[in-house]
């Protein structure tokens, strides 16, 4: 058996940088996580790659032999023969605690004498037989404890195995010995677990080597004026060399991980080569001589990223993540993660982003790649393709955005059915977005890129036309702007009906489908009526002998509900049965509660069925509908009574035989001790209101160009 300790690297390590190795270890001793239990046997340094755990390994390693505290140390080495497996890990050390505790060579070696077989036995038996057993007859003797490294845990092969190891460490140190166990490894998921199992919980202390500036910059400093002492070619260039800018950026490119580090003085410090010119490449992480610079570094980030199990969603995951401008879902791929806080996705080194992003250093990883970029793109659009998720996305603007940024070729044609599936409910979804006018300006980039893209369908052009057309309705004020896109849309009822509820009531966009209880399918059918076999299209001179009976139609919709709300409340008792009120409710942080909401709710009903009757014709229908609304209703809120009071009196004026008997019904309901009653009705206030509301309309379909047809006559 030969001992399996890397003595090579070991000796590397006695050199100038072995101080920082030294700063970090002795931090390791005060700084350990959480509180430290002094019966603990294991410690479990961790950090990611590169951070310098080998390098504080093999730096104790050193030290402990000298102090005569070395009982043993196994660095695991990924594909290496013995070194990349468990199978000699506990025999390895067995040996070495043999060679180098005296009270232990004779017991070990009887041990494997008696049973040679037991260097091929479990791992759980090697440790119990040819570790445990013989130090515990030791136990009580009053000597200082022999400690034991296990370097790379998660270079070993087998996730099952590193997990058999530490559950062996733990189950050999359950009786008292004098030996500690100091495990590194990266922190990945599975080793963590294990630490975080109640197994392991209050057993073991642990160590992030986390990232350090000051250690990085102390070492870049010292190696590279070892360099300017060696190469001949430096003697003509002034000190201090680097100037201290350039210093800085290299440390601050280093993220504080020596792996960096390291990687740029071997290349710099290459005699074939002038040291300036090869800083100046390290500089310049787009020159294509930064593909040789990097080179170990990049081996490491290939070697990590082809490891990784699900390689399909690698890209887009990549991509979305390390995007350089605005990610467009914010890093939040449906990665799972340990923090639930803090599930974004980062990169641990800022040359990361630089190897992902140069094609000669990642290759086919390469998030720059169009391919990868179109792949990115398909995933995010299938998932606005599905339910409106709030949780999960950052803005559709910046998918947009990536969308767009995306050169017009043939590749990208994969996408165009995929953007004619956006679900609805995230283009009119009101959150994040601030302004409409930005929204609009989206919308327009989608449109104006599919027209640059020769192969994109008519039908998806139309679509968002059609989205960008919705969104102008909502915000007239803006119609100068909004022209850039043409809207030729046929005039039908559903179409009128749409205007006249954003344009009088002014419902926003995004209310529609609940105020008109209608689907987004529904609404933009209205503007292409020919898609709907059911639907008219008006000549284009009729709108306004259609617009009294689409005000009607709505009127009577909208005293349905009202009615409904009415009767599914129980009367204004089970108000959580009105689901307005309750969404009302849940989005308005100023109300108080859920009667404020249904009494709002209820308020704003009666006084758009009030503004739509009093535009309606004389009808008996409608007249019928409104003598079915519960009086109780009506002055549940009371301006809402009053409201309809003047409104629908003023409309009854205009039949031919007018009888207000509704009215005096109406008003004989009115309660005695609202506070409604101590001020008098303004009728002038209802009238100009309602006016303004009219007016509105009316502008809305100036500013939209729409024929005046469409407008309300008074
Ligand atoms: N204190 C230091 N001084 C000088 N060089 C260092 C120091 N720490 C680490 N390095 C160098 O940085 C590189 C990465 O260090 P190391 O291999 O120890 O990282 P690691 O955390 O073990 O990484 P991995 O998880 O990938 O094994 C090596 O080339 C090492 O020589």
């Amino acid at each position: 058996m030969d001992p399996e300790f890397d003595t090579d690297s070991e000796s590397d390590l006695q050199s100038d940088s072995e101080s920082d190795v030294m700063d970090s270890e002795s931090n390791m001793q005060s700084d350990c996580d959480g509180p430290a239990d002094p019966d603990t046997n294991i410690l479990w340094l961790y950090g990611p790659a590169g951070a310098g755990k080998s390098a504080i390994m093999q730096t104790l390693a050193s030290q402990l032999r000298d102090a005569g505290r070395l009982g043993g140390a196994f660095f695991f080495k990924c594909g290496h023969a013995t070194r990349g497996n468990a199978k000699t890990l506990f025999a390895t050390i067995a040996y070495q605690l043999a060679l180098a505790v005296p009270w232990l060579r004779t017991s070990i070696s009887r041990i494997v004498e008696n049973d040679p077989s037991i260097v091929v036995r479990s791992i759980a038996i090697q440790i119990q037989t040819l570790i445990s057993d013989p130090c515990r007859s030791h136990a009580n003797e009053n000597c200082d404890p022999i400690i034991i490294l296990i370097d790379g845990l998660d270079e070993c092969e087998g996730h099952e195995v590193q997990e058999e190891i530490l559950y062996a460490i733990h189950h050999s140190s359950k009786h008292p010995i004098p030996l500690r166990f100091i495990v590194a490894s990266r922190p990945e998921a599975h080793i963590r677990e294990v630490f975080e199992s109640p197994v392991y919980s209050g057993n073991y202390c642990s160590f992030n080597v986390e990232q350090s500036f000051d250690d990085v910059c102390k070492y870049l400093r010292d190696e590279f004026s070892r360099i300017h002492r060696e190469h001949r070619t430096m003697t003509n260039i002034s000190l201090p060399w680097p100037p201290p800018d350039v210093l800085e950026q290299l440390v601050e490119n280093s993220s504080g991980h020596f792996i960096y580090a390291s990687t740029i003085i071997k290349f710099i410090d290459d005699k074939n080569y002038r040291p300036t010119e090869r800083l100046a490449v390290v500089q310049d992480p787009n020159n294509s001589a930064s593909e040789s610079a990097f080179d170990t570094l990049d081996q490491l980030y290939m070697t990590i990223l082809s490891s990784a199990p699900r390689q399909s969603q690698l890209i887009p995951i990549l991509r979305n993540s390390v995007n350089t401008e605005e990610p467009p879902f914010c890093a939040r791929c449906d990665v799972p993660s340990e923090d639930k806080d803090n599930d974004e996705i980062f990169s641990h080194h800022a040359s990361f982003v630089d190897f992902l992003n140069n094609p000669d250093r990642s290759g086919s990883l390469c998030v720059g790649i169009l391919n990868n970029r179109i792949s990115l793109a398909r995933y995010l659009l299938q998932f606005v393709a599905g339910p409106l998720q709030r949780t999960n996305i950052y803005t559709l603007s910046n998918l947009i955005h990536f969308i767009v940024s995306l050169p017009p070729s043939g590749g990208v044609a994969e996408l165009f059915p995929l953007i004619g599936s956006v679900n609805t409910d995230y283009i009119f979804d009101p959150f994040p977005y601030t302004f409409y006018r930005e929204k609009y300006d989206d919308l327009a980039s989608v449109i104006s890129w599919l027209k640059k893209n020769p192969s994109a369908p008519a039908d998806v052009i139309q679509l968002w036309e059609d989205y960008a057309f919705m969104l102008s309705i909502n915000m007239p004020w803006f119609a100068e702007s909004t022209a850039s896109v043409k809207h030729n849309v046929s005039p039908s009822p559903e179409l009128l009906r749409t205007l006249v509820s954003m344009g009088l009531l002014r419902y926003q966009l995004w209310e529609l489908p609940t105020k008109l209880d209608l689907t987004w399918t529904d609404l933009m059918c209205s503007l292409r009526p020919q898609f709907n076999a059911d639907a008219r299209v008006l000549p284009v001179h009729q709108p306004q002998t259609a617009l009294p009976w689409v005000t009607r139609d709505l009127a009577l919709q909208l005293i349905r509900k009202m009615v409904k709300n009415h009767v599914d409340t129980n009367g204004g008792v089970n108000l959580s049965a009105c689901r307005e009120a309750v969404m009302l409710s849940n989005a308005e942080v100023f109300l108080h509660g859920i009667e404020s909401a249904y009494s709002i709710s209820q308020y704003w009903l009666g006084r758009d069925i009030s503004y739509l009757v009093r535009l309606s014709p004389p009808c008996p229908v409608l007249y019928r509908e409104l003598q079915s609304i519960p009086p109780s209703g009506i002055w549940l809120s009371e301006p809402s009574g009053y409201t309809l009071i003047h409104h629908v009196s003023k409309w009854l004026e205009s039949f031919p035989n007018s009888t207000m008997e509704l009215i005096t019904f109406w008003q004989q309901a009115m309660p005695e001790h609202g506070c409604y009653h101590t001020s008098t009705p303004n009728a002038d206030y209802e009238e100009s209101h309602w006016r303004d509301c009219v007016g509105y309309y009316n502008d809305t379909i100036v500013k939209l160009h729409l024929p005046d047809s469409f407008k309300f006559i008074l």
